[in-house]
């Protein structure tokens, strides 16, 4: 766990900085605000399941951090929500898959928009995967999060207004449904 949150702490950084550029922000930008100042790692284990179609792995979510980046196991069931149709996500052997979080969504004034999810039930298994957050509520800073400025124009005026990602998390809530709504202006 060690070995690996260090590689996936460099490998998001890294995500980070060309994510800043495609914002046509300087490339440190996102790191600078405090986007990779902690990392959440999430172990899932997913049982084989006998009646699949009763049950969901884990529900319809979209994930309270910047940016996931997720490591699945073969046996698969990771769909995302695309123009209402559940799309598969099939495993890729070497391959991370990377979501956009809620809060990436808040600081870019939806230019990335985060992404619904759920992982099916499965009759084969366990599923495993690993699921690492940039960044956790249950570490967060005190900072205070809002559109970026540089983002922001006559045109695209604020979406949401500021909050802390602790405030975020609570107003979030367990139900796993995006908190934005909230915070919408
Ligand atoms: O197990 C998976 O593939 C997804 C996990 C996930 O969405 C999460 O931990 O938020
Ligand atoms: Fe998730």
């Amino acid at each position: 766990m060690i070995e690996y949150s260090k590689e996936v702490m460099k490998l998001g950084k890294l995500v980070f900085e060309l994510l800043s550029e495609a914002l046509g922000l300087n490339s440190n930008h996102l790191k600078d605000m405090d986007c990779t100042n902690s990392l959440l790692l999430l172990g899932h284990y997913y049982p084989p399941c006998p009646q699949p179609d009763l049950t969901l792995g884990l529900s319809k979510h979209s994930d309270n951090a910047f940016l996931a980046l997720l490591l699945q196991d073969h046996i698969g069931g990771l769909q995302v929500l695309h123009d209402n149709y559940w799309v598969d996500v099939p495993p890729v052997p070497g391959a991370l898959v990377i979501n956009v979080g809620d809060l990436l969504q808040l600081i870019t004034n939806d230019k990335f928009i985060s992404v619904e999810h759920r992982v099916l039930a499965n009759r084969t298994g366990p599923r495993i995967s690993v699921a690492c957050f940039f960044s956790s509520y249950l570490m967060s800073n005190p900072r205070v999060y809002g559109p970026i400025k540089e983002l922001l124009s006559e045109k695209n005026p604020p979406k949401y207004s500021d909050t802390t990602i602790k405030e975020y998390a609570i107003s979030k809530g367990s139900d796993g449904n995006s908190g934005l709504h909230h915070l919408k202006i």
